[in-house]
């Protein structure tokens, strides 16, 4: 499992560690991994020009030891100072002892000369960003924003320390200009920002330095254990991230990785049967859209349950492309019994739709709502319910549930994952360029899902994804289980499908990802 805690977490766990190392340790440890990043990305450190932007906390005094370390080794090191009486003194001392030296920015409130450094930062090999890290409040201020577009415009390699300047840690929003980085180095843990779009996509390669925060951070041996259950971090009344109230028990966001999908996904033993493994009931597609039948009945058929019943208007469709479903033509509650249900692709707004959601809301399996059926369901039958619910919303049927312009939830996807989980009391799956998945109980971590790949944003991709989380559900996985791990063997097979893939590859490359997982 691949974790990301919140800043107060980061804060208390670096005071824990810091209390049992000689001062000015942790920084060490910190620029010795920037600097051998640095090392590597650079190929040929003797002779090679590095650029320092430098602000006036920590995360500028990572940078400066890290530049006194690449200058020792023959680089010509050059720090642009945003504040200079502010810069880490340890820091500058090292660096101009190592034969680096030191310019200040345009636009930094100083006495003295400000120099015009655009033509340092254009002919440099490597740009550091130093700007600011975790202590990052708000959009850039005016200096470092000139900083960065000087960077932006001279298309030179950066490497951000910590995190890009500019994004939010805690969130992964990105209020205003931050700086675009080819890689990040990043320090004793991931944090939300590195994980979570539209950050994610300004910090490049993300590489984790080890510098001892782990045994501090809440909950790490549970996650290295990569349990993968619900609950984890439960039941502790964690404090919410963003509310600056102190640490939390918990991680803020996870990411699964392949052995905690392994562990996860359904396996049939000795005593199985069809029915012991699940049958998912998909009710889905229309007279207008009668290939959403047939996807999700696709995903569904790779997922690992026993058995797929589709009960709706697409029965002779879907019977004809796959003859081991169990076909019905009429509504759910006449299909016979299944152990969990899919609602909503392409079922349209007639009032035979309408019924059906109905009817599923209705019982007391689990049930994922997707499409049609998240425009179709009632919010109170939705919170009434005593099993599990999905919901699978994109970016768009989200803003409507929640009552919020679309570019809103793009921009702060976490907090609208969250939001709409708790008012609904639901497992939401917000799919997108980040997939997160988000449990009721907002002490829970929310998921986000590292295999997907832009080339999923085609018709009917969705339709296969809910198909597939419906089957696990179906074979008795958690709802937060099935709908990430169902992200993550969706993605994957995005990504092993050939280029560039339909919904119908996709759905086909299901049991490639499947073996690649497993295997
Ligand atoms: N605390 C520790 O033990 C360690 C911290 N490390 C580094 O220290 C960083 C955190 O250091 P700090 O707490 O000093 O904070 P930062 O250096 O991240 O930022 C704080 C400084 O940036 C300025 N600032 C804040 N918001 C800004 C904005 N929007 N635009 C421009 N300037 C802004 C503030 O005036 C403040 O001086 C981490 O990100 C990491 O790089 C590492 O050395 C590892 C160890
Ligand atoms: N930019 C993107 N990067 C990665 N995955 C994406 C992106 N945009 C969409 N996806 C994925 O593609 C799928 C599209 O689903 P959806 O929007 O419901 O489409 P449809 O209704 O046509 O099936 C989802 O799994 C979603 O996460
Ligand atoms: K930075």
């Amino acid at each position: 499992m691949r974790t990301g805690y919140g800043v107060e977490t980061v804060r208390a766990a670096e005071r824990a560690l810091m209390a049992r190392l000689p001062e000015g340790a942790l920084m060490q440890r910190a620029a010795a991994g920037l600097a051998a990043a640095c090392n590597g990305l650079l190929g040929r450190t003797y002779g090679a020009r590095v650029v320092l932007l430098v602000g006036s906390g920590d995360n500028g005094g990572d940078a400066l030891y890290a530049g006194a370390r690449l200058a020792r080794r023959g680089a010509g090191v050059t720090a642009v100072l945003l504040a200079p009486e502010r810069a880490h003194e340890g820091g500058l001392t090292a660096l101009r002892a190592a034969g680096g030296r030191t310019v200040v920015a345009p636009g930094a409130v100083v006495e003295g000369v400000a120099e015009p450094v655009g033509g340092i930062i254009a002919r440099a090999d490597l740009v550091v960003d130093g700007i600011v890290g975790i202590g990052g409040k708000g959009g850039l201020r005016p200096a470092a924003v000139e900083l960065a577009d000087l960077v932006r415009e001279a298309g030179v390699p950066v490497v951000a320390v910590d995190l890009p300047s500019g994004v939010e840690a805690e969130t992964g929003e990105v209020a205003g200009v931050a700086v675009r980085a080819d890689a990040t180095v990043t320090f004793g843990t991931y944090k939300p920002g590195l994980l979570i779009d539209p950050a994610r996509e300004y910090a490049g390669a993300v590489r984790l330095i080890d510098i001892g925060l782990g045994p501090h951070l809440p909950g790490g041996a549970l996650d290295a254990a990569g349990t993968g259950s619900d609950g984890s971090g439960t039941g502790r009344g964690r404090s919410d991230d963003g509310s600056g109230k102190g640490p939390s028990p918990s991680p803020a966001v996870e990411a699964l990785q392949h052995g905690d999908v392994a562990r996860l996904l359904p396996r049939p033993d000795a005593e199985s049967d069809k029915y012991r493994r699940g049958v998912v009931g998909v009710v889905a597609g229309s007279a207008r859209y009668p290939g959403a039948a047939v996807l999700a009945v696709a995903g569904a058929l790779r997922s690992g349950a026993g058995a797929v019943r589709y009960a709706g208007p697409g029965a002779d469709t879907v019977i004809a492309r796959y003859p081991e479903t169990l076909v019905s033509a009429g509504p759910p509650r006449k299909a016979g019994r299944v152990q969990a249900w899919v609602v909503g692709p392409g079922l349209g707004d007639e009032q035979d739709a309408r019924q059906a959601v109905a009817e599923v809301l209705d019982s007391d399996v689990p049930l994922l709502v997707d499409a049609d059926g998240l425009r179709l369901m009632d919010l109170d039958a939705v919170r009434a319910r005593t099993a599990p619910t999905v919901l699978t919303p994109h970016a768009g049927e989200a803003s409507a549930l929640l009552g919020v312009p679309r570019e809103q939830v793009e921009g702060a996807r976490l907090a609208s994952v969250r939001d709409l989980a708790a008012r609904t009391a639901s497992t939401v799956l917000l799919k997108g360029s980040t997939t997160l998945v988000a449990d009721p109980d907002s002490s829970v971590p929310v998921r986000v899902n590292a295999t997907g790949t832009g080339w999923l944003a085609t018709a009917g991709t969705g339709d296969v994804l809910s198909g597939l989380i419906g089957g696990l559900l179906a074979a008795g996985l958690p709802a937060r289980d099935a709908a990430s791990a169902g992200a993550y063997v969706h993605g994957l097979a995005g990504r092993l499908a050939p280029d560039p893939p339909s919904a119908t590859n996709v759905a086909g490359a299901l049991r490639h990802a499947w073996h690649d997982i497993t295997t």
